[in-house]
């Protein structure tokens, strides 16, 4: 059996622990992932993110040819899934191969004793795919998209209830399909035109973004991104086009003033740096030193000298006393991810309804500790990735009842790259994957009034 699988077993125990996100505990796995071959590392890569991606139907297979499913240990079912998933959704892996490692995964992980019980039900369900029930989507929406679409049944009530089976099932489609790898150029040193012909040398497929000025959507990679000479030499960053829209919305000018204050890996900070025309003055905080580092490293591969870091956290008050005024300042503030699933499918499985409060509480609290350092007429954008009201319209309703200071600016056509699909009469950027093929980001901007209180 190919270490690949383990690998891929591993990770999703991992995931099922719910300790760490699935991006960190790719991280943390880097040097086994080094150790693999190409094939193999892709098969590791298509295992983990199919599995979560199609949990939830592939627990319904499972629920309907296990007995007592309610009895299968947790590990013995993310073998399951795993070998399920290669069965429904993989066409290049024979039977024989998918019962036969399943079987052996279960034994060399300490399960001996499921063998048997894996063996069967395998055995059962990929003879006879069609004999499995599923709910009816007229009769029990909600249990149709939580099984065939594989959404946690709370997530598709939801959606169900804001948007009708017909648009929530397209958004499943959508957040199911493997997104498309969207680059951003550095401007600072490329331009796109330059670089999409640099690109031909390492991918197949390459097409300029719909909507943002500076994306490149590549396919079919001849080696890993890593090796391609375009990024070591710092030509690009990978970044979704919805977020490359973000920071359109910040439109910083040269020679301003600029706090990206969840700056993260950074980015934002770079595409910030970019619309700078790397001049002015520009301040990435996070709370976190590691991304931080990172950041840095990043800024050095891409030839961007202007950052300046700190570390902040803007949960604790007072924090970022002694900060002058800003021209504006970028929350891009951690949220429940919701609108990247299509990236993050383990997000689909860990988050609760209850993280959406918290995450609200968090947003205000940061957008609240940031709103006295933008100057009068200066400008505030809030985003986050996600398409719930509790962290997109129920945040900015709140923060301007308490700050009457502010209020929403309506950008101009020309401030954001063609902005008429996804730009709402309140003045909110709202895009969705199934809508737009970008990952679902939620922003607006927020003008401080020129006299302030
Ligand atoms: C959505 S991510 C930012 C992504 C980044 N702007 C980018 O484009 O790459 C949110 C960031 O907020 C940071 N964060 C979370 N809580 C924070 C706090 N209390 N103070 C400052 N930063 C915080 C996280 O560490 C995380 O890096």
């Amino acid at each position: 059996m190919s270490n690949a699988r383990q690998i891929a077993f591993d990770l999703l125990c991992g995931v099922q622990q719910g300790e760490y996100p699935l991006d960190h505990l790719l991280d943390a796995a880097a040097d086994r992932f080094e150790d693999l071959s190409r094939p193999d590392r892709a098969l590791a890569h298509a295992l983990i993110y199919g599995t979560l991606r199609w949990q939830g139907r592939l627990d319904h297979v499972i629920d309907f040819w296990g007995k007592k499913p309610e009895k299968i240990d947790p590990r013995v079912r993310i073998v399951l899934r795993m070998a399920l998933f290669q069965f429904l959704f993989m066409d290049r892996v024979p039977q024989r191969a998918i019962v036969h490692s399943a079987v052996e995964l279960t034994k060399r992980n300490g399960r001996r004793y499921a063998a048997g019980f894996v063996n069967g039900v395998l055995r059962r369900a990929l003879a006879a795919p069609e004999q499995v029930v599923w709910p009816d989507a007229a009769q029990d929406p909600v249990g149709w998209l939580a099984t065939h679409h594989a959404l946690p049944p709370w997530l598709a009530r939801r959606w169900i209830e804001r948007w009708g089976l017909t648009e929530a099932e397209a958004l499943c489609t959508a957040i199911n399909t493997i997104p498309e790898v969207t680059l951003r150029v550095n401007t600072l040193r490329t331009d796109r035109d330059a670089l999409l012909q640099a690109l031909g040398q390492d991918t197949e497929q390459i097409r300029t973004t719909h909507h943002s000025p500076e994306g490149i959507v590549v396919a079919g990679f001849k080696r890993s991104l890593t090796q391609w000479s375009s990024y070591q030499a710092g030509l690009f960053q990978v970044q979704d086009e919805a977020a490359q829209l973000v920071t359109h919305l910040v439109a910083p000018q040269p020679g301003e003033t600029i706090w990206d204050a969840c700056a993260g890996l950074g980015t934002k900070t770079a595409h910030l740096a970019q619309l700078m025309d790397h001049r002015g003055t520009l301040l990435a905080a996070d709370r976190q030193g590691t991304k931080l580092d990172r950041l840095e490293n990043e800024m050095t591969r891409l030839g961007i000298t202007m950052v300046r870091r700190q570390v902040m956290d803007l949960e604790i008050p007072n924090a970022a006393d002694g900060l002058p005024s800003f021209d504006r300042i970028l929350v891009d503030a951690p949220c429940s991810g919701l609108g990247v699933l299509r990236k993050n499918p383990d997000g689909k499985w860990h988050t609760r309804p209850a993280d959406l409060a918290r995450c609200r509480q968090r947003q205000l609290t940061l957008l609240n500790s940031v709103a006295v350092h933008v100057r009068n007429g200066g400008r505030l954008v809030y985003a986050v990735c996600s398409m719930e009201p509790e962290e997109n319209e129920g945040v900015v309703e709140q923060f301007l009842q308490n700050r009457s200071d502010f209020a929403i600016y309506r950008p101009e056509m020309n401030e954001v790259a063609s902005p008429e699909t996804f730009l709402t009469s309140e003045g909110y950027l709202k895009t969705m994957p199934h809508r737009h093929g970008m990952d679902g980001f939620f922003a607006v901007c927020l003008v401080r009034s020129a006299s302030s209180l």
